[in-house]
């Protein structure tokens, strides 16, 4: 077999991991991929074992099962190295290049190569995304090890998120503080923004820069960002993946002193330092993580058995649902009115956003007084069956704002930067 050039790509989530594997084809053409996958693997469940481990390869074997010696993102990489040899047959020397997605790059912005100085950087800032930099971290270690020869390389959330503005990113409070400690919002989503935003300049035909565009990206973690002529003027996450839309377990915005009332030990805290019973940070940031959002409301946090157990007017996803909604529509009111009403389309995507037809019918109807096109039912029902990156929903012959689903590739986005790139 002729040596491969290979790009591995890496995308830990809190509990997650998914991985996929390319080809480099050596175009330049800005209209085709500069790669081609080659297979693709997903690990859920690592934090609440068993974890489930997938591993497809394009147009051969594919593996479904169920792993008790995967206990943590490490050991789940370590599965997935394993695998590619003896499933897929893939010499690891091939591997080029290994991009890692870290959430939090803090003041990087530029795809950097793991060095001590980078590894310890991000290090530095897990504290800032709790549920993700210790996770690539993880990965990124492990992988060194494995893969000695490949370059590992970290992607950046935040780094799409360098242009909104300082009255858009800057908190309210003593600006002296705040620059010393590098408290402000940074955003996050940001590979997944980069890979809409592209996709859609193609489906629509418009160039990057010409582009205002409303975009929900709702998974685990769901955020919206608000894209003024190509690049992101704001974002609901902040300074941590916590603020904004409610996830999977998070809480998403509360009113900040919420969290000194929740505990009833908390509730007693008094403005006397010698008698405060205080709540430590840790606890307050594992409760509004770890143990809020669908999680909290529901006892689940699969969308899909919420959305099934709200037509069965289960009042706990009812109240889950129409609290997503409503907060959703926080965020597209305001972000159309940044965009002062010029905007080229609403667009759907994380696993809720593609998947939820319900999901996008609701806030569909309730957007179209803005100028939004109507849903089609059809379309928004079909968008499952229908093949490509982006799918219109938005009724036909509708000269309105578009209402577009991308299934959006954050492994992809990572490849394609990287082959693209001077890396
Ligand atoms: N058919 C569906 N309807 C609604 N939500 C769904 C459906 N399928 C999956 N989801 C939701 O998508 C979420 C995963 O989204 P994804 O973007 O893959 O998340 P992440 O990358 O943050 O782990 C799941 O937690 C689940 O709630
Ligand atoms: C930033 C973030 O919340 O990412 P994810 O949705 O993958 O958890
Ligand atoms: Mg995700």
């Amino acid at each position: 077999m002729a040596p491969r050039n290979l790009v591995l790509s890496a995308n830990a989530g809190s509990s997650s991991l998914k991985i996929s594997l390319y080809e480099t084809t050596g175009s330049t053409d800005d209209n085709l991929e500069p790669v081609k996958l080659v297979l693709t693997s997903s690990i859920s469940n690592i934090s609440a074992p068993p974890a489930k481990f997938t591993f497809k390869v394009v147009g051969g074997t594919s593996k479904d099962e169920e792993s008790s010696s995967i206990q943590d993102h490490a050991s789940a990489f370590a599965h997935f190295i394993e695998c590619i040899s003896h499933e897929a047959n893939i010499d690891q020397d091939h591997i080029s290049h290994v991009c890692h997605r870290v959430v939090h790059g803090g003041d990087y912005h530029d795809p950097v190569l793991i060095s001590d100085e980078a590894y310890h950087h991000i290090e530095r800032l897990s504290d800032l995304a709790p549920l993700h930099n210790g996770a690539s971290l993880a990965v990124i270690k492990t992988c060194l090890e494995q893969l000695p020869s490949a370059k590992s390389i970290a992607f950046f959330d935040t780094a799409f998120h360098r242009s909104i503005p300082a009255h858009i990113s800057s908190y309210a409070i003593d600006q002296h503080i705040a620059k010393k400690r590098g408290l402000k919002k940074y955003g996050f989503h940001g590979l997944s923004y980069s890979f809409i935003l592209r996709s859609v300049s193609r489906f629509l035909k418009k160039p990057v820069e010409s582009l205002n565009l409303i975009v929900l990206h709702l998974g685990s973690g769901a955020s919206a960002c608000c894209i003024q002529h190509g690049q992101s003027l704001d974002t609901s996450m902040g300074l941590t993946p916590l603020n904004g839309l409610p996830g999977a377990t998070r809480s998403g915005a509360i009113d900040p002193s919420l969290i000194f009332h929740y505990t009833n030990r908390a509730g007693r805290m008094s403005h006397d330092k010698n008698s405060a019973v205080q709540l430590h940070v840790t606890q307050a940031e594992t409760i509004l993580n770890k143990q809020a959002g669908w999680k909290a409301l529901t006892g689940t946090t699969d969308f899909a058995a919420i959305t099934a157990r709200r037509a069965k007017d289960d009042p706990d996803a009812t109240l889950a649902f129409d609290l997503f909604v409503d907060r959703v529509l926080n965020y597209v009111g305001s972000y159309h009115l940044k965009l002062g009403g010029k905007v080229d389309a609403l667009v759907f995507s994380g696993g809720i956003g593609e998947r939820s037809k319900e999901l996008r019918a609701l806030i569909g109807e309730r957007i179209q007084c803005l100028g939004y096109a109507s849903v089609d039912e059809e379309r928004n029902i079909g968008v499952d069956s229908t093949e490509g990156v982006v799918v219109d929903v938005g009724a036909a012959d509708s000269s309105t704002k578009r209402l577009l689903v991308c299934r959006t590739d954050e492994q992809l986005e990572m490849a394609r930067q990287c082959t693209m790139g001077s890396m």
